[in-house]
């Protein structure tokens, strides 16, 4: 069946670690929401976004609602808010592992919704994955993965995109949030395929690209120097880009990850594959931090994010810069309009 397009799609926002500047993203947005064409609902403890809100001299009115409730068309000055309740009290830069099971349940509010159809997108203000950890779940690594098995698929893709010389500029991860250590072990064939199967499939059916040109790095200097620092391009990435090449997908690569990310390659290209976070996202965030979004690939269901992190060090000050926050809306917008 055709899925039919939604003009006006309806988004619901996680406001993150309640110590970080999430909470004072959410406020910021919806001051101004710029002409978002979309319905948002925020999740989170109100009071504690009253409170930011009165620290900081915000003009919002939250409308505390539930669930049951339609989302409202996006209204200046407004903030309607499903409610989950702080497990502790929470101030401004100070993390406490306490609020975990608060910041893991605003996310199974915002799953449900999007999963049961009342949202078209789940839009997430930063975590801290630490305070996660220490609060009780040890396994876990970020939103991608924990979105990854609430919704019971096998593979994600972490690509982060933003805007660079009237283009997009895509970053996708073969791994996401793991030890430097374990990376090479981590690159295999079979998961390379999967995750750029599922890069490919993502970039035709969300971004309306039909036949998707990838740039793929390599994971030693210089691509391995054919074998002498390192073999993982001859044994693994390379004979798993010949296998997708000969099922018709256009791969460049692997190349050298230092000379990759230079316009004569990007600009020929939809996406670059890199091996791992820190190869990848450097270069995309040099790029364009403050004005990227954060794009789960495979979910079936539509998950963007902003580019940064809790920034605890700005919590509270007012001087965190919401344009991360309204690109990731509007991208959410965007791919929910296209597919749904
Ligand atoms: N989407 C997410 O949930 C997400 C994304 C990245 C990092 N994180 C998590 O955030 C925590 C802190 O990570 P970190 O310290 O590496 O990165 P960070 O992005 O929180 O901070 C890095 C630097 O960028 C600045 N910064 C971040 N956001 C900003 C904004 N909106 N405006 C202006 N300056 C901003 C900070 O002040 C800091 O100097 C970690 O637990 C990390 O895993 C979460
Ligand atoms: N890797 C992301 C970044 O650097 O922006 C960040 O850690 C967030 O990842 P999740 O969306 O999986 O939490």
């Amino acid at each position: 069946m055709t899925a039919s397009p939604v003009t006006s799609p309806a988004l619901v926002l996680t406001t993150g670690e309640p110590a970080g500047i999430g909470p004072e993203l959410a406020l910021l947005a919806a001051e101004d929401w710029q002409g978002l064409a979309a319905s948002v609902v925020a999740v989170g403890d109100p009071e504690l976004l009253e409170a930011r809100a009165r620290e900081l001299s915000l003009s919002v009115t939250l409308d505390v609602c539930t669930p049951g409730e339609a989302i409202a068309p996006a209204v200046n000055g407004r903030l309607p808010v499903w409610p989950v309740g702080l497990r502790a009290p929470s101030h401004a830069g100070r993390l406490d592992p306490a609020n975990a099971g608060y910041v893991l349940e605003t996310l199974d509010v915002a799953i449900a919704a999007c999963r049961r159809g009342q949202a078209d997108a789940m839009v997430t203000a930063p975590l801290h994955k630490g305070a996660i950890i220490e609060g009780g779940h040890p396994g876990f690594t970020g939103h991608t993965e924990y979105l990854r098995d609430a919704c019971g698929v096998e593979e994600v893709v972490m690509m982060l995109a933003t805007e660079r010389d009237g283009r997009t500029f895509r970053v996708a991860l073969a791994t996401t949030h793991l030890p430097l250590q374990q990376v090479s072990a981590a690159i295999t064939p079979d998961g390379l395929t999967r995750v750029i199967r599922v890069l490919v499939s993502e970039l035709q059916s969300r971004f309306g690209i039909e036949a998707p040109r990838l740039l793929v790095c390599g994971l030693n200097p210089h691509a391995g120097e054919d074998g002498h620092l390192g073999r993982e391009e001859i044994e693994i990435i390379g004979p798993a880009l010949t296998r997708l090449r000969e099922l018709g997908i256009d791969i460049v690569g692997p190349l050298p990850a230092d000379t990759l990310f230079t316009p004569r390659h990007l600009d020929a290209a939809d996406a670059v594959l890199a091996m791992y976070h820190d190869q990848g996202l450097p270069v995309l965030k040099y790029a364009g931090f403050g004005r990227a979004a954060n794009i789960t690939l495979g979910l079936g269901m539509v998950r963007t994010s902003v580019d940064h992190g809790t920034a605890l060090d700005l919590a509270g000050s007012g001087l965190a810069d919401v344009g991360s926050l309204r690109v990731a809306l509007d991208v959410a917008r965007q791919m929910a309009t296209r597919v749904n």
